[in-house]
């Protein structure tokens, strides 16, 4: 039976520090690192194995997925990094405080553009000190200037469809090391979650996610490792 975990990345420093973060590149934070190692741990301790890992090009990703595989003695497993696996871009939002911005747009305001489907943050004006369209891991990639959620899924499920589910096809055990928005966007296909419903689905960090697929990969089960 094909064998997917999905985990979020441990706390970031701008987790912590409550700001919009989207493509911005932050670390893991001392807690982030623990948690890592946590979700590690547990999983090895509830014997859980993996074939091949995907994470996105963001640092606090692959170094979750590092520090998990380490203390799982599993640091030779293959990983595969995509951008299409990134968070989802927060546009002109990127790098502000989600409390003052609740204060000056109001709370409606940020809850539609952090969770809503379709409607996506304002861009990212052209010259921004947030604009990584320069930055060399983006080479020959149209980095948006902002995404929705929707935007998110639409680019999520190529990689998805190309890569993961023919690795779990293949019979292999996946583990997916990604963000918030970019696995609420798997979960919302997998799991068939309305549109209208999507916007209650938050994923907390550091915590592995089991799914149970059924040979077509649709999902019979899903349930957080920490639960059973
Ligand atoms: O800032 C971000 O990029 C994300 C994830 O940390 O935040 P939010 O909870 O608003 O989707």
């Amino acid at each position: 039976m094909p064998s997917l975990v999905l985990i979020r990345h441990g706390q970031s420093a701008w987790n912590l520090e409550n700001r919009f973060t989207g493509w911005w590149d932050v670390d893991l934070t001392e807690k982030g690192a623990a948690e890592a190692k946590a979700a590690g741990e547990l999983m090895a301790a509830k014997g859980l194995d993996f074939d091949r890992c995907f994470t996105s090009y963001q640092t606090r990703a692959i170094k979750t997925l590092n520090i998990a595989l380490e203390a799982m003695g599993r640091l030779w497993l293959p990983v595969a990094k995509h951008w299409r696996l990134n968070e989802r871009h927060y546009g002109g939002l990127t790098g502000l405080d989600k409390a003052e911005t609740a204060a000056r747009h109001g709370d409606a305001q940020v809850k539609i553009w952090r969770r809503s489907f379709d409607t996506p943050p304002p861009v990212l004006e052209t010259g921004s000190p947030f604009d990584l369209s320069n930055d060399r891991r983006y080479a020959g990639v149209q980095v948006p200037a902002t995404e929705s959620l929707k935007d998110t899924i639409a680019r999520v499920l190529p990689y998805w469809e190309a890569e993961i589910a023919p690795a779990l096809r293949s019979g292999e055990r996946v583990l997916i090391s990604a963000h918030g928005n970019s696995l609420r966007a798997l979960v919302k296909h997998l799991s068939h979650i309305p549109d209208s419903e999507i916007t209650e689905l938050e994923i907390p960090t550091g915590q592995p996610i089991v799914y149970e697929l059924d040979d077509a990969l649709a999902a019979t089960d899903r349930y957080y490792l920490s639960e059973r």
